[in-house]
């Protein structure tokens, strides 16, 4: 599925999934006057904004059971978009599948591995005698049942999709912790300007020039001036993966960052310098407002 050309008029959001996808949601949520993009695949997403067809797109990054979603941090480094928000969604998970079909005769669940990986331990104690299938997103898994009358298939997907395709919920808040929450950001063209007169937070990606020996060093910079790390995530340094000390092959890294302040302020930029002596490669991912509201929901559940 490739993305609908854009009326010039509206403005245009692009998220991966089909309608009733989570994504969907976390766009709505994000920016309640865009019109949606399904996309079918997240580069796809980036693709749309980078050649106009949507002004934004939103990706999920994290999510609370699950952890991080790796192939969304390698198509940030890839691709030159600029994070100007983040949202968090409450996720709550069905198992859906066509109307008349009891649990006892579903063989088969199919969903994102995301879903897959937050609804774990509820399925095995569900006593389903079924296999689990990784598919490209919560509500396409669901259409695929729709269309082709899977008879011993369900899908775990949200209550707006089993709608959307109608299907039958067979049991509902699936999920292992009722805490599930998947954290999004949305990515523009272009940065938004920092502020420091409401809460922000930054987003930035470095390689360091000693390896994984000088993070310590590095992630002081932070300590030193209290701003707050709320996440740092590794993956393979794609162009450099192998250091050669001596004799030992030593895995090399790019690090992604995440830490409540603004570039607006003094101490970020401080902090920012520090960090860079330390570096052979520093990029700013994006300098954008917090989902406050959503985050002092998600410590209530
Ligand atoms: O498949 C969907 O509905 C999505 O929006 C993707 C996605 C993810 O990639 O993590 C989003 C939220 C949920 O955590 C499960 C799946």
């Amino acid at each position: 599925m490739s993305p609908a050309p854009k009326d010039a008029q509206k403005p245009y959001v692009a998220y991966q999934g089909v309608a009733g996808a989570y994504s969907e949601a976390a766009a709505a949520k994000a920016c309640p006057n865009f019109e949606t993009i399904p996309c079918d695949q997240f580069e796809t997403a980036f693709q749309s904004v980078e050649n106009r067809i949507a002004d934004l797109a939103i990706l999920p990054i994290e999510n609370s059971l699950g952890g991080s979603i790796h192939r969304n941090y390698d198509l940030l480094l890839r691709h030159n978009l600029h994070i100007i928000g983040e949202v968090l969604l409450p996720v709550h998970h069905c198992l859906m599948a066509l109307p008349g079909v009891r649990l006892e005769s579903v063989r088969r669940v199919i969903s994102h591995p995301q879903a897959l990986a937050q609804c774990e331990q509820t399925l095995t104690k569900l006593g389903l005698n079924a296999a689990c299938e990784a598919f490209d997103d919560t509500a396409g898994a669901a259409e695929q049942i729709s269309l082709y009358n899977l008879q011993d298939t369900a899908a775990i997907a949200s209550a707006r999709a089993a709608k959307i395709y109608n299907l039958e919920i067979l049991a509902n808040g699936i999920q292992d912790d009722s805490r599930n929450f998947t954290r999004f950001v949305v990515l523009s063209r272009d940065p938004v300007d920092p502020r420091a007169d409401r809460p922000f937070k930054t987003s930035v990606v470095f390689a360091l020039e000693n390896g994984t020996s000088s993070l310590f060093k590095a992630l002081s910079a932070f300590e030193a001036r209290k701003i707050n790390l709320s996440k740092i995530e590794s993956r393979p340094h794609k162009n450099f993966p192998i250091r050669l000390v001596e004799t030992v092959k030593r895995f090399e890294y790019v690090f992604f960052a995440e830490f409540e302040a603004s570039m607006a302020e003094v101490r970020t930029q401080e902090a920012m310098a520090e960090l860079k002596e330390y570096s052979s490669f520093f990029r700013v991912l994006g300098c954008y407002p917090m989902d406050i509201a959503s985050e002092s929901a998600s410590n209530e559940g």
